[in-house]
């Protein structure tokens, strides 16, 4: 089972929801794994469940981090802000840091959102509109 794992910071989460809500119905078809608030916020207005992990700051990085070093995630959406310092900069580092050892896509803007579910939609014979 394809299984993609969504992030988004604070400032992002709308863009987030938008872009949830754009392809609920690929998401809802695949497993999705979040970070706590992010994962709620989806869960509530957009209406696909999901497997919530801590919030980012008390360790939902890092617990998505183990997936993809257990090769278990097929992508990442990680919206970032880049204009904010985040307390917990050492674990968004360590996400990326192990996406590239596992070479796990993982797509921090928007566009590059819809480039990388496009591309796993793909590999599920799924022509995203
Ligand atoms: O901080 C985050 C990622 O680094 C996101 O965490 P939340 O989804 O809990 O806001």
């Amino acid at each position: 089972m394809t299984r993609i794992a969504l992030i988004a910071h604070d400032d992002e989460k709308p863009e987030m929801i938008d872009f949830a809500s754009e392809h609920q119905s690929y998401l809802q078809d695949i497993e999705i794994v979040t970070t706590g608030t992010t994962g709620k916020r989806i869960e509530d207005e957009v209406g696909i469940d999901v497997d919530r992990k801590q919030s980012g700051p008390l360790g939902g990085d890092l617990q998505i981090g183990a997936e993809v070093a257990d090769d278990k995630l097929d992508g990442i959406i990680f919206l970032r802000d880049p204009l904010t310092a985040q307390p917990h900069e050492p674990d968004i580092s360590a996400l990326l840091r192990i996406c590239d050892v596992h070479d796990t896509p993982m797509a921090t803007t928007r566009k590059s959102a819809e480039y990388l579910l496009t591309g796993v939609a793909l590999e599920d014979g799924v022509e995203l509109q």
